[in-house]
């Protein structure tokens, strides 16, 4: 898949952060497919996060970036979707972890508490971090309840 492509999708509160960071990863070569919202206007997240995880679920995009206040409302909403492992990063080791033990398909940014720089420093960290596959596989292959069988006690 092209890794050059990536989907973006907030609520209201992640609207001004989305606006900074589509332009900032249009200007490094990114290729953003905007999913919304676009205004300040107050909306609510799911509306944007369901079309960004489809996306991906789908294979049309390999990964994402999503943002609301906190990051949980939009997260929680990602997570429903099987194929997406969304994972709240507030600073850039949280977001390097995130791609090695957990290779998340999609950053989920808090945009009430970080500012423009930090944000950057987490969605290039994110962007370039390899998944270190081996013990971690294992235990992503046993996060999906088909795949969950309860241990005997
Ligand atoms: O869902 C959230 C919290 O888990 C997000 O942070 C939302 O952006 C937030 O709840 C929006 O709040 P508002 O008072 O409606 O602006």
């Amino acid at each position: 898949m092209d890794n050059n492509k990536l989907g973006i999708a907030c609520d209201h509160a992640g609207y001004e952060l989305k606006e900074f960071l589509v332009g900032y990863l249009g200007s490094k070569g990114y290729d953003v497919y905007d999913f919304g919202t676009n205004s300040p206007e107050s909306v609510d997240y799911p509306d944007y996060a369901h079309p960004l995880a489809n996306a991906i679920e789908k294979g049309e995009l390999p990964r994402g970036i999503a943002l609301c206040g906190s990051a949980n409302g939009i997260t929680i909403t990602l997570n429903k979707h099987q194929g997406i492992r969304a994972a709240i990063c507030w600073e850039p080791e949280i977001a390097e972890l995130a791609r090695k033990h957990n290779d998340a398909n999609i950053c989920s940014l808090p945009a009430r508490f970080i500012d423009n720089d930090t944000a950057v420093k987490i969605v290039e960290t994110f962007l370039n971090t390899d998944f270190e596959g081996g013990r971690h596989q294992r235990r992503i292959d046993k996060i999906p309840l088909c795949a969950c069988t309860a241990p005997e006690q």
